[in-house]
């Protein structure tokens, strides 16, 4: 059974007071969303210790954005998996585009990354997908399949989300075609040995179009960005029709 999980990914957005702000507007929306729908939020790491105290229910999970391989050790600026389960976060983005491009993520660290989040206990969400000038060239296909093949050695799929996220389609409104999405899913779905593995699709994604997004029969979620970080309009994505 594929679990529906709808994230909302903050990137470097909020402060303290106004993730606190954020839950005080969102929570009440909550209570018109299915149950079996998963809701999680990817905060910076200083948010996540506060939204776990005022997180009293299971109903939001939260997630942090990047995660190091190694247990502990002299690696300045980097935040270790039992630091995350220790104050209650449960999901962790992993090979988000923004890593791979501004901080040196490779599939190699990528996988390093996700090895370590399962064996501590975390959901890493494994972001793959392509730039524009990779789709003009006609490359979207193999270059997923080389994110996923060299991104899942020896990875549980047990315990894995993916997001397909084009980065043409990221934070320029620009989304991805919605039965296009499903394809590039179906693609993704036919190169895992568990076919219960969630898989959303990300990039733009707004109250305006995650219904006929959810509509497709291969997506199970969604990844995003700017539109979670307004209460109203996160709210309007989880509840979804
Ligand atoms: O992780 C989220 C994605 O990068 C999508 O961002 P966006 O919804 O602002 O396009």
């Amino acid at each position: 059974m594929r679990k529906i999980v709808i994230a909302g990914n903050w990137k470097m957005y909020k402060t303290q007071a106004e993730s606190l702000e954020f839950l005080q507007g969102f929570m009440s929306h909550l209570e018109e969303t299915p149950q079996e729908r998963e809701v999680v939020i990817a905060a910076p790491f200083t948010d996540l210790s506060i939204l776990s105290k005022n997180l009293h229910n299971n109903r939001v999970l939260l997630s942090a954005q990047n995660i190091h391989w190694e247990q502990e050790g002299a690696y300045t600026g980097e935040i270790s998996g039992s630091m995350l389960t220790e104050i209650g976060v449960r999901y962790v983005i992993v090979g988000h585009s923004e890593r791979r491009q501004y901080f040196g993520e490779t599939d190699e660290t990528v996988n390093r990354r996700l090895k370590a989040a399962q064996r501590c206990g975390l959901t890493p969400i494994l972001c793959v997908g392509e730039s524009k000038e990779q789709r003009e060239n006609g490359e979207t296909e193999s270059l997923i399949v080389t994110q996923l093949k060299k991104g899942l050695v020896d990875v549980d799929q047990q315990n894995l989300v993916i997001a397909y996220e084009p980065i043409w389609a990221i934070g320029t409104g620009d989304t991805c075609d919605s039965p296009e999405a499903n394809r590039v899913i179906g693609l993704i779905r036919s190169q895992l040995n568990n076919p219960h593995v969630s898989i959303q699709y990300g990039g733009s994604v707004k109250p305006n179009n995650i219904d006929e997004i959810m509509a497709q029969p291969e997506i199970d979620g969604a990844l995003v960005g700017g539109a979670s970080l307004e209460p109203e309009s996160f709210a309007r994505i989880v509840n979804y029709k």
